[in-house]
């Protein structure tokens, strides 16, 4: 996460700033989550190449959604102590059409790579991945509506799909579950981190959960909708993965579910911070679990 010390003035362009415009952290996650689906898919193995574009086009499709929501956002992200050091607010990136046009040339290559390499149903996957983040839910729902993670919560399922058909465009039962997960997923994990950082929206006019409905109902919705990511997660054991896949699921879900329960119990930034964080542990033993049973 990013300081929250505001920047006095422009400090010339870093490699630390670029990784921060093109949220390079999610991009590597974002990635392992196409990984994931390509594990769990039936289809014929990859090429090396197939394997190195759909890296790349995911990663670098997440990366010019990440600075096309930083781009979009200048005008909000001085309004959070978590946002305002990014380098559109502080001057270190000029905020002009350059740097939309190498976001638009971004989205294109990855797109097009993806398309060439590897099928039409893997690029318009991880086209939708890029649009639901940049412009469903940062553009036409975040300042809008509470629902704005639910609907842009499909962002991380498009990037199981965009992996699984790369190997087989079928869209089998597995990676659909996994998909499904991965809907599930998105707003407990992102709800928890609005609890935390309540204050911040509430002053930026951003109508995340905890603003409209207050920390206590907030953290009752997180719990519910742990519950149900936590039985959703089952699911692709139920279509065919097997016992260290359900390990780890329950190893995560349990971990996740008692955060959430103590956010209900005490519902403030730092139990909201631990259930963030047990979110982000959940979902790595899910994806982990499902490429290491894919492999038996
Ligand atoms: C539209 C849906 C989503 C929203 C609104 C959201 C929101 C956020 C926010 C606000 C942060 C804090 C970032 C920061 O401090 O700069 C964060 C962190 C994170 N998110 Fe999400 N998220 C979403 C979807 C996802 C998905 C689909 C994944 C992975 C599959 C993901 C993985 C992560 C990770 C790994 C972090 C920690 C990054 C770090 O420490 O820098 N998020 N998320
Ligand atoms: C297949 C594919 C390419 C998928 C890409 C999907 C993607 C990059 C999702 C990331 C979502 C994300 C980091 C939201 C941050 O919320 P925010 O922007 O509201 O947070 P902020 O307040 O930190 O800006």
């Amino acid at each position: 996460m990013q300081s929250t010390t505001p920047t006095a003035s422009a400090p010339g362009l870093t490699v630390r700033t670029i990784l921060g415009l093109f949220k390079l952290r999610i991009g590597v996650v974002i990635t392992f989550t196409a990984l994931a689906g390509l594990a769990v898919s039936s289809g014929p193995s990859l090429s090396a190449l197939q394997l190195i574009v759909l890296t790349l086009s995911v990663l670098v499709s997440s990366a010019a959604a990440g600075a096309f929501n930083q781009y979009y956002e200048h005008d909000l992200d001085p309004k959070m102590a978590r946002t305002r050091n990014r380098p559109f607010v502080t001057g270190q990136i000029k905020h002009g059409p350059f740097w939309l046009g190498v976001i638009g040339v971004l989205t294109v290559t990855s797109v097009g790579a993806a398309w060439l390499a590897l099928n039409a149903w893997a690029a318009l996957y991880v086209f939708l991945g890029a649009f639901f983040y940049a412009i469903v839910y940062t553009v036409w729902l975040k300042r809008r509506t509470w629902l704005n993670i639910v609907f842009g919560g499909l962002a991380g399922s498009w990037a199981v799909l965009a992996g699984a058909t790369a190997a087989d465009p079928g869209h089998g039962a597995v990676p659909l579950a996994l998909a499904f997960v991965l809907f599930l997923w998105t707003p407990p994990h992102f709800w928890s981190l609005a609890i935390a950082c309540r204050d911040d929206y509430a002053a930026a006019g951003v109508p995340m959960l905890p603003v409209v409905v207050g920390n206590e109902r907030a953290a009752r919705t997180i719990f519910y909708s742990t519950l149900a990511l936590v039985a959703a997660s089952l699911l692709p054991a139920a279509f065919g993965l097997g016992w260290v896949y359900l390990g780890a699921a329950v190893l995560g879900g349990g971990l996740f579910i008692q955060k959430a329960w103590q956010l209900t119990r005490n519902p403030e930034r730092k139990t909201a911070l631990a259930c963030f964080h047990a979110s982000l542990i959940q979902l790595t033993l899910v994806l982990l679990g499902a490429i290491i049973d894919a492999q038996f």
